[in-house]
């Protein structure tokens, strides 16, 4: 090397070094701050242990000042006088009636959680928030003392299903109940606002009517109602002037703030209500609604401070809030396998062994995904298991029929989006499965939730697959605090240790600063495991533990190596990657030329050279490291969007110089820090659960599920949107049936004629999409012909075989899926020196430019 070289070489050495150093400032200023916190975090605790922080006092619920006395105080003879502060858990006057009310009306004999309470402070003429876990009992809070009311009950829910469902119960009870939606005809609008108007003025707080009176006792509306119908906002003027307006309850309170994770815009127009109604009180209900979301929730609707609802002064929102835990949920994550037809082979296996007969759910992330997994459940079961599909885009015919089926059993298991289930009050739901996690803890709380409401023991199945994240990253990238919420997911989804109760409970008391008490065992104040969840009974020989530093540090090398070659790896990728998959072959960066006609190298990693060898552990484990260090931060996601897709890959994060920096000799030497796993240990023969093979033939009668080429063809499938809103309140009123009775290719026809055609780009409506893993390459097993089995979404057109990728297996250690799309079927060229070999495309696949890599699963397009 001449000297002008040497000068060269060392410039650009310590370019990089300056380079690590910044990168290294900015690790230390990370670990300052993560120390920061841990100190704090113990003086916290130090200091809650000194003080013995009450609930209330965690609540953030002020204590009352003494001296002033509350509305309730005249009626209630036992605190009259004296008393500073309402206890609207005591007795009063009306007490007898409520019961006498409950029992003969809804047949209940006790009050559940703080029912009592809130019933009283509502009777009481209070504004009130109520915090109650999904299928505590809230409906009753507002029902019953709107019977012994006189005048109107306003209900707004977000749901035309859950409205019906309101109505048919209430109806069933006997109570003058109707809704004012668009379900109901002009007609029978104008005779209900006609009614209301009429309704006999109110001359006493219980009304003189008995139960049998015509005296609508409460009417249903959607908020668009009260944001858009001017005709009924002059009705409630006219009933509150004549006094029979007598309470506005809110359902589903915390769509009201944009920090709710069920966020609906026409909830923020409710703040019209206290501006118009000054003195009608407001009951705001919900099943999670931490501080943040509380605080927005009541400057919206202009409710006062809150005050606590067993010591309430006269002025101030009085505040109920019961525990979240439910004893009689179980939960569980299982393993989900990497091909769609072995997840749902799995679920059918789950449900025969678990839940044969019962009633369930299972969500999905996408419409299209509800709709495959409906059909192959049923399928795959021999017609043991009748599904239905539940999501925004099934009309209300079908929903309606949906409805009555669920109802009565005909139905067993909806398969469903998010759309489905809030405030769906079926009592007897044994299980609730989700076939991928959900966008945040809170919604996999709600969503879970929906199992047990008769109180009696039922099951919550998470199947997590680490790749599943990829889909989730893409869709939550734009959402305030969107992907924090997911790494809290992610980290519930990932451990293996901890009591799923105690997670919960950590969770909702660092992100809504609830009382870890509030996941106390009813009647008992202590934080114990629950002793019935995966991770409580799980045996300790199951679970393996170790140090993968040497793995990590491995993995790092690589991904770093991929991006110096302006190469990008998802994290489905990285994981057959770095363990030698598919050659090790990657698109590298361009380098040459500019423009569309730029091609990209294919490179392939020498990986004894980079990181001296390759990471020996399953492709399940990988992910799960691969999840571990995205954790914390030994990885990032970096996206990538274009007009209707976002990509998800990984890179280094700020965390991974730790490991970096240490040369292979410390690494082996266990020197430096040390990253530790801990993955599940398998079990040589069993079939389990989790990891059940699906059939993979064709014959009629075997589920296959579609196999999508859509990427490649540009195509759109609508039905493939997730559901992110739940709201559509028109389009949500009624119910499914999907067709099931159908062979598997016969349903894939059947319903790829009901798909909307777009050929091409140009057609392409102005929507994002999601393309799902399972459907994609992973989607078929290794002895599956391609070719032969790819259903389009729309049928619209079939890829030449040629255009696919081919199919490499790798040298496999473990009996998965795993595979890679390489296209390495054309020779490479020479090595190079060094860690990297490259070789040109060939000319015949260089359509599949937009099927970059080697994993196919990982492209992302969302729903506007
Ligand atoms: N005091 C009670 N005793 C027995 N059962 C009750 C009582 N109160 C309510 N229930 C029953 O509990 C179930 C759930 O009630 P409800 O639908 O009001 O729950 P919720 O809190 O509104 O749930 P979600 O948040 O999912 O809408 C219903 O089947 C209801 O009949």
């Amino acid at each position: 090397m001449d000297l002008n070289q040497r000068q060269r070489a060392l410039n650009a050495e310590i370019v990089s070094v300056d380079n690590d150093i910044l990168k290294l400032q900015e690790l230390k200023r990370t670990l300052n701050t993560e120390l920061r916190d841990v100190t704090r975090e113990l003086e916290d605790l130090a200091q809650r242990r000194v003080i013995g922080a009450t609930t209330a006092d965690l609540h953030g619920i002020s204590r009352l000042p003494k001296g002033k006395t509350g509305k309730g105080l005249e009626s209630n003879p036992m605190r009259r006088g004296e008393a500073a502060t309402v206890d609207y858990f005591a007795q009063f006057d009306w007490s007898g009636e409520l019961k006498r009310r409950m029992k003969r009306v809804f047949g209940f004999d006790q009050f559940r959680l703080c029912q009592e309470g809130i019933c009283n402070a509502s009777m009481d003429g209070r504004d009130c928030v109520a915090v109650m876990p999904t299928g505590g009992g809230k409906s009753l809070t507002y029902q019953l003392p709107a019977l012994l009311c006189s005048g109107t009950t306003l209900v707004i829910s977000p749901l035309i299903a859950l409205i019906t469902d309101q109505i048919l119960h209430l109806h069933e009870a006997g109570i003058e109940a109707c809704m004012l939606t668009g379900s109901a005809s002009k007609e029978e609008q104008r005779t209900i606002l006609q009614r209301l108007v009429q309704n006999p003025k109110a001359n006493g707080r219980i009304s003189a009517m008995d139960e049998e009176g015509k005296e609508i006792k409460l009417v249903y509306v959607t908020p668009e109602k009260i944001a858009k119908s001017k005709t009924f906002l002059s009705t409630l003027q006219k009933m509150a002037n004549n006094g029979t307006f007598a309470r506005i309850v809110i359902d589903e309170a915390h769509c009201v703030s944009q920090l709710g994770h069920d966020f609906r815009p026409d909830y923020q127009k409710l703040s019209i209500l206290r501006q118009l109604f000054p003195h009608v009180p407001i009951l705001a209900l919900s099943a999670t609604c931490p501080p943040n979301v509380l605080k927005d929730l009541l400057k919206i609707l202009k409710m006062d401070a809150i005050v606590d609802g067993k010591s309430a002064s006269a002025k101030g929102t009085v505040y109920f809030s019961s525990p979240l835990y439910r004893k009689n949920l179980h939960y569980k994550v299982l393993p989900k396998p990497a091909s769609a037809p072995a997840v749902i082979q799995s679920i059918v296996d789950y449900i025969v062994a678990n839940h044969k007969g019962h009633t369930g759910i299972v969500y999905c992330l996408s419409k299209k995904d509800a709709e495959t997994v409906a059909t192959g459940i049923q399928q795959v079961s021999g017609d043991q298991i009748r599904t239905g599909v539940y999501h925004a885009d099934i009309g209300d015919g079908e929903k309606e029929r949906l409805h009555k089926k669920w109802r009565s059993g005909e139905v067993k298991v909806v398969c469903a989006t998010i759309a489905f289930g809030l405030g769906i009050d079926k009592g007897d739901v044994r299980f609730v499965i989700h076939h991928s996690m959900s966008k945040s803890l809170d919604g996999f709380y709600q969503e879970s939730g929906r199992a047990g409401r008769d109180g009696k023991d039922s099951d919550c199945v998470l199947f997590f697959r680490g790749q599943d994240v990829t889909r989730l990253a893409a869709l939550v990238c734009g959402e305030r605090e969107g992907k924090s919420k997911l790494y809290n997911m992610l980290r519930f989804a990932q451990n293996l240790h901890e009591c799923r109760k105690i997670q919960f409970a950590k969770y909702f008391s660092a992100s809504s600063s609830l009382s870890l008490s509030a996941w106390s065992t009813e009647g008992s104040e202590t934080l114990s495991n629950c002793e019935h969840c995966d991770n409580c009974t799980r045996k300790p020989d199951t679970i393996e533990t170790k140090d993968v530093t040497l793995y990590s540090w491995r993995i790092l090398k690589i991904i770093n190596t991929i991006s110096e070659e302006g190469g990008r790896a998802t994290l489905g990728m990285l994981a057959d990657l770095v363990r030698g998959a598919g050659g090790g072959v990657f698109d590298g960066g361009t380098g040459r030329g500019k423009g569309k006609g730029k091609a990209k190298e294919k490179k392939s990693l020498d990986l004894d050279q980079i990181c001296g060898g390759k990471v020996e552990m399953t492709k399940d484990d990988v992910e799960s490291l691969l999840i571990t260090l995205l954790l914390q931060d030994y990885l990032k996601e970096e996206y990538s969007s274009t007009a209707y897709t976002i990509n998800v890959y990984l890179v280094a994060g700020t965390q991974s110089l730790r490991l970096t920096r240490l040369s292979e000799e410390d690494v082996i030497g266990g020197n430096g820090h040390r990253i530790h796993g801990s993955f599940v240990k398998k079990e040589k023969g069993r079939k389990s659960t989790g990891t059940a093979k699906a059939k993979k033939t064709t014959n009629a009668g075997d589920f296959v599920p579609p196999v999508r080429k859509s990427r490649v063809s540009g195509s759109v499938s609508k039905d493939n949107e997730i559901d992110s809103d739940v709201s559509e309140p028109s389009g949500h009123g009624n119910w499914p049936v999907n067709n099931l009775s159908r062979g598997s290719r016969e349903a894939m026809q059947t319903h790829a004629e009901r798909m909307p055609r777009h050929r091409g780009s140009a057609e392409m409506p102005k929507r994002k999409r999601m393309d799902t893993s399972e459907e994609e390459g992973e989607g078929v097993d290794g002895d599956n012909d391609l070719a032969d089995f790819i259903v389009d979404d729309d049928d619209d057109f079939e890829v030449p075989r040629d255009m696919q990728g081919q199919r490499d297996v790798p040298e496999s250690d473990d009996d998965d899926d795993s595979w890679a799309f390489s296209f390495t079927g054309e020779a490479n060229a020479a090595p190079r020196t060094g860690a990297i070999r490259s070789s040109k495309p060939a000319p015949k696949r260089q359509r599949t430019s937009d099927v970059q890599h080697v994993d196919s699963s990982d492209i992302i397009e969302l729903s506007d």
